[in-house]
């Protein structure tokens, strides 16, 4: 198994790490911030009300971290989004240290004693400052979500290990944050414990301006801000009537069939019951029946170590549980624990003792609800993928989301005061004890949540199963469909092929259909070959040229493999992609460009026939493209957005895996060579011999070498065009696909193509060698024989 960060480039796994090491200092700092807070307000509101303005406190933070995420999203488009995360992260560390210059300046003092000694400050004044710090909250959080997309573009097996690592180095922090801030209170008081988040704040804020810009991120903010014009105002205030008709969006999808419905008790009503446990009753319990606020820390450190166990295990069971279901039952009957709060009765010396069992019982609570958590994400994403068309006003998904996440604020606003008056009111009534409605918010509450999550988990299609392996068609991630769904016996012909180059080693956009490995008598593909189809059911095979993972130089590219493979599935079309390097004013990086002729500079180190070995062949190759494909791609040029189209130019293919010399940029201009790359040949002349038409849409990258003031081409330059072209590039694709349908099926793709080979053989029958007959029947069966 190789090093599962081996698909990330240097410039990528530089800024991961970077981003970690913010990731990890904001956590931390955010669990010593939300833990004090919650303290500080049990303890400065009035005795008769804590729980019920404790609730009212952390719904209002919750709605207006909702507002936060909302009125960001604007902020991204203009600019570069690490900064506005860096700046948010800046602005949340400076609100955080409000509450302790206004608690000094009145005269707080650290609790020597034990007994907390605030200044004159009135409580009230923690609602506008919990509130605004939430929308800061907020803001992060949304950022949070979509700076992996800009730290490695959008390739989802990048995005899904990125995604796993951060969530994992998150827990990480957030466990050591918990139990920290516990000490920390303990030490400096409820007022003052946060302290040290400010500065952590800061310190990731500084870290996060480390993370190189990405040339993608730059291009989509200039797409977009041409696209919108409009002030920073309007656009936030789109944002909210945009968040509006989602969240309407989605109630007509989760209430259209019985594949959404349940979502509501699998994912919001979970989602209220986790964080109500940990943001109301760990501290009501810790402050009333262990008598000391702080211990709730440590109970919620177990719980966020629990949260780090289930996130890990979905993961590493992914294959084994390929739906949410088995996840969400368990999560079910976890939530059952909670019934040991009524019940609990520590001698006060063993309070701590108490919290810390507590924090042990916590962690299977907690992992049931993130591996179901986790798991439900992944599953809704996955079918609701298939629900996105690119003319939706609205994201199915980020539809469904809005409605989901509202479902749970608004639940958190509405029930989060009642029961917090129902554990007040139990307090006034027993003399501080809250055991007795412990019973009700506790135990009963989390029974019937646990109830309705089970009932919910038997409503999609096909869920009976203990561990089923498909819901409503869709498992966990389609992605592992592509490993678990692998078959090599995808019996129809496929007749459409694209060839991936670098950076472009999957479709998008298409659904998944099988993935298969011929072996063919020139050894394995550079890749399996996955095989998709198009909304229209389109067939079409993909291919990566070096491999899903760029293990290939271009030198050892298995082409004579790669194209009898494709051969040998039917394909009669290849529309092959490919990053070149630019030697004209006019072909600028990142403009598409579809060559007409071809220069061979590689060093005949390539095995470039399938005709060797006494079988001899000249294939014609004068014109190395097909001018009807290019047609049909041409045709199509207006798809592509903010970069030229060009035709008809001169690819020179050189050896590599070095770039050129500026002698030799120079020279291949005086050839009368537009562009250059590594490795149109031998795939094209292959591709002649294999009687596939065949053509190479460039997508330039860099200029090369040959401007004389200029950095010459670097491996980062050309990746990070890619990555911006990428939307370009699968736009192309999706549009070209029913117009090289038809000149497939038409035959006119193939027209000079079709037999051309029979009677390009120069051996005569007697002399061919009749191993080399035989493999050439693979590629062209009845084609050639032996008379002897
Ligand atoms: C990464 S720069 C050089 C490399 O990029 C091109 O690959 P592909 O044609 O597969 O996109 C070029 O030919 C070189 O192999
Ligand atoms: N400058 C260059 N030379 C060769 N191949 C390339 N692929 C992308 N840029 C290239």
């Amino acid at each position: 198994m190789g090093n599962p960060f081996d698909d990330f480039t240097s410039v990528e796994r530089r800024n991961i790490f970077i981003y970690i090491v913010g990731i990890m200092l904001y956590k931390f700092g955010l669990e010593a911030f939300s833990g004090s807070i919650t303290l500080l307000a049990t303890d400065r509101f009035n005795q008769q009300n804590t729980f019920t303005n404790l609730a009212i406190l952390q719904g209002l933070n919750q709605a207006f971290q909702c507002v936060g995420s909302i009125a960001i999203a604007p902020l991204i488009k203009r600019f570069p989004t690490k900064n506005v995360l860096s700046a948010s992260v800046f602005i949340f560390g400076l609100l955080s240290a409000i509450i302790i210059i206004i608690d000094v300046s009145t005269g707080g003092k650290i609790p020597l004693d034990g007994k907390q000694r605030y200044g004159a400050w009135n409580s009230l004044i923690l609602f506008p400052i919990y509130s605004i710090i939430g929308i800061c909250h907020g803001m992060v959080e949304l950022i949070r979500r979509v700076i992996p997309r800009d730290i490695v573009g959008g390739d989802v097996v990048k995005l899904k290990k990125m995604d796993a690592t951060v969530h994992a180095f998150y827990e990480v922090a957030g466990t050591a944050g918990a139990f920290f801030s516990a000490f920390l209170v303990l030490r400096l008081g409820n007022a003052l414990a946060p302290s040290m988040t400010p500065f952590l704040f800061v310190f990731s804020a500084i870290a996060w301006t480390f993370i190189g810009l990405l040339d993608a991120d730059l291009e989509n903010r200039k797409r977009l801000e041409s696209l919108e014009d409009r002030s920073l105002l309007t656009q936030i205030g789109h944002g909210f009537s945009h968040f509006g008709l989602s969240v309407y969006r989605g109630v007509q999808i989760i209430f259209s069939s019985r594949k959404f419905i349940w979502l509501i008790p699998g994912y919001s009503i979970p989602l209220f019951t986790h964080r109500y446990l940990e943001s109301q009753l760990t501290p009501a319990f810790a402050k009333r029946i262990l008598n000391q606020g702080a211990y709730a820390q440590i109970m919620v450190g177990g719980s966020n170590f629990g949260e780090l166990l289930g996130a890990i295990f979905v993961l590493f069971f992914a294959r084994k549980i390929r739906t949410p279901i088995p996840w969400l039952r368990l999560d079910a009957l976890c939530l059952l624990i909670i019934w040991i709060l009524p019940f609990s009765y520590p001698a006060p010396e063993d309070a701590l003792s108490y919290a810390w069992t507590l924090a042990a019982i916590w962690i299977p609570v907690s992992f049931g609800w993130a591996a179901g958590d986790v798991s439900l994400a992944a599953y809704i994403q996955a079918s609701l993928a298939k629900m996105e068309k690119p003319d939706d006003k609205v994201s199915p998904l980020g539809a469904v989301m809005a409605f989901l996440y509202s479902f749970y604020i608004i639940l958190y606003a509405v029930l989060g005061p009642v029961l917090g008056k129902v554990i007040d009111n139990s307090s006034k009534a027993n003399d501080g004890d809250i055991r007795p409605a412990l019973i009700y918010v506790g135990g009963v509450m989390y029974t019937v949540v646990s109830v309705v999550l089970m009932a919910s988990t038997f409503i999609p299609k096909g869920s009976f199963a203990f561990n089923p392996s498909l819901i409503d068609d869709t498992a966990i991630e389609d992605e592992e469909n592509l490993v678990e769904n692998y078959h090599d016996d995808f019996k129809e012909p496929v007749k459409i092929a694209v060839i991936g180059g670098s950076g472009l080693y999957n479709l998008e956009g298409l659904e998944f259909v099988a993935e298969v490995s011929p072996e063919t008598p020139w050894g394995k593909p550079s890749d399996a070959i996955i095989i998709a189809k198009n909304q229209a059911g389109l067939h079409v095979a993909f291919l990566a040229r070096h491999g899903r993972g760029h293990y290939l130089t271009p030198t050892e590219v298995p082409s004579r493999a790669n194209i009898a493979a494709l051969k040998s599935l039917g394909v009669e079309a290849i529309i092959a992609f490919s990053a070149v390097g630019s030697l004209r004013e006019e072909l600028k990086p990142r403009d598409f460009i579809l060559p007409s002729q071809v220069i061979d500079r590689t060093k005949g180190i390539r095995p470039s026939t399938f005709f060797e070995d006494g079988l001899v062949a000249h294939a014609m190759f004068a014109d190395p493209f097909s001018a009807v494909l290019e047609e049909v791609i041409w045709a199509q040029r207006a798809v592509v957005e903010d970069a030229d189209f060009h035709r008809q130019k001169t690819l020179i293919c050189m050896e590599g895996p070095q770039f050129s010399t500026r002698a030799e940029s120079n020279m291949y201009r005086s050839f009368g060579a537009d562009l250059i790359n590594m490795s149109v040949l031998p795939e094209a002349k292959l591709a002649r011999e294999a009687e596939i038409a065949y053509q190479m849409i460039c997508m330039s990258t860099d200029y090369d070498c040959w401007k004389e003031h200029e950095v010459a081409v670097t491996v980062e330059a050309v990746v990070a065009n890619l990555k911006a072209n990428t939307g370009n590039a699968q736009r192309l694709l999706s549009a070209i696909l029913p117009g090289v349908q038809e000149v497939v099926e038409s035959g006119k793709a193939t027209e000079g193509l079709d037999g051309s080979m029979r009677f390009a053989c120069m051996t005569a029958p007697e002399k061919r060698s009749k191993s080399a007959v035989q493999k050439l029947e693979f590629l062209l069966p009845g084609y050639y024989t032996i008379c002897n």
